[in-house]
């Protein structure tokens, strides 16, 4: 069958939500005294927009045939991504068979090894590359699932990741990830709160509900090791990024060393299969926790399952919503998948990327049908009420 070439490519930025979580206003649980790797510089640690986490902003990325069908992509890279997908990766685009992704991966993948690799250039590649699976879904008339292989399972089961544990539990989710509030800078007390916390919300969820700690790359060895050890007392099921995604033998310290049962989860700031490799082979953690819109989207993120599958390790997504739903339903080595509350109050369940996307489905119950996803596509389109901003057309 003869598929439609790619015509156009355009990169628009949006601020204000979207992709970029942390790209928040006002009072907002995921902004409120959250430790983090800069508070140990006292003036940054009360919030974390103080030094600069929605800095990035959203990429939106469209990719159009030239039968006029629009593939689109959102992921967290702003106005940097928007300059390297209109200045650089276009020209890989252009001109090409929409079937091409693998080749298009790879040729943005190593036109920019020399000033990418991770972070923001693999964010955007990742931003591209969703659009493109977007757009052959919407070809074929098929959802990005079938594309890969088909549902594994009838649906998806969830857990919340906010400061309200509690509520996610009301809201039938599986489990709650709280945010670790308290670094090393906070010494002792700061510790003690931590454990605190993490008590009180387990007298308030009962036994049976699934806690976790997320630590945001912000804590030393030490200080994990003695907060997993004091967070067994109260049932934590994992314990997550607790090191700097480069101390991989930090990591495969920490596991060797927490109690036995307490899981060690990473992986949301890592890319690419070799960077997964790192983690897999150095026995870093139990579940890798990589990023559709940061690990190098849907093609990067089918080699790094794999990846884990082969070394018997679950690979359950951070956020991305409605693009790790697509794949999570495929894949038996993703038992369940996270939603980030994006409420303020985490009291109430939002899709992952709104306002930007519409149609993007939300758990009910914690759960969600594989036939909420039976769309074309990724099944959810721009809203057209969110201004967008193109700042290098070409
Ligand atoms: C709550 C965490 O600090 C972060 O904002 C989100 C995250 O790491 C996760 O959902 O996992
Ligand atoms: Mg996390």
């Amino acid at each position: 069958m003869a598929m439609p070439t790619i015509k156009a490519v355009r990169a628009y930025t949006v601020r204000g939500g979207g992709a970029d979580y942390h790209d928040t206003q006002g009072y907002h649980w995921i902004d409120d005294h959250i430790a983090t790797p800069m508070a140990r510089y006292e003036e940054y640690r009360q919030s974390r927009r103080s030094f600069g986490i929605n800095v990035l902003g959203t990429l939106v990325v469209e990719v159009e045939a030239s039968d006029g069908t629009i593939g689109l992509g959102v992921t967290t890279a702003g106005e940097i991504g928007a300059f390297i997908v209109e200045k650089h990766l276009s020209r890989f685009l252009i001109g090409r068979q929409v079937t091409e992704i693998e080749k298009i991966w790879d040729q943005m993948y190593f036109a920019t090894q020399f000033y990418g690799r991770k972070g923001v250039v693999v964010n955007t590649i990742s931003g591209v590359d969703i659009a493109l699976w977007d757009l052959l879904g919407k070809l074929r008339g098929e959802p990005v699932h079938a594309l890969l292989g088909g549902p594994v399972r009838d649906e998806l089961q969830f857990y919340a990741t906010g400061a309200r544990p509690d509520l996610a539990k009301e809201m039938g989710f599986i489990g709650g990830k709280l945010p670790l509030l308290h670094g090393p800078a906070e010494g002792d007390e700061g510790l003690k709160k931590n454990i605190e916390k993490l008590a009180d919300m387990r007298s308030k969820v009962g036994d049976d509900f699934w806690l976790m700690y997320d630590c945001w790359m912000s804590l030393d060895l030490n200080y994990s090791i003695r907060l997993a050890q004091k967070a067994q007392e109260f049932g934590l099921k994992w314990i997550e990024e607790c090191l700097s995604p480069d101390d991989y033998w930090g990591y495969a310290d920490l596991k060797r060393n927490v109690p036995k049962g307490m899981l060690v989860t990473t992986g949301e700031h890592e890319a690419t299969r070799w960077g997964f490799r790192m983690l897999l082979e150095m026995d870093c953690c139990d579940i890798i926790q990589p990023d559709v819109n940061w690990c190098g989207g849907i093609t990067e993120l089918i080699k790094i399952s794999a990846l884990a599958d082969a070394h018997g390790k679950l690979m359950v997504p951070h956020g991305s919503g409605v693009y790790s739903y697509h794949f999570v339903i495929t894949r038996h080595n993703s038992p369940f998948t996270e939603i980030i509350m994006s409420a303020p109050n985490a009291d109430e369940v939002r899709p992952a990327f709104s306002p930007l996307l519409l149609d993007e489905p939300v758990p009910v119950n914690g759960r969600m049908k594989a036939s909420a996803l039976d769309k074309s596509g990724f099944g959810v389109r721009l809203n057209p009420e969110v201004q967008l901003h193109r700042p290098y057309a070409s």
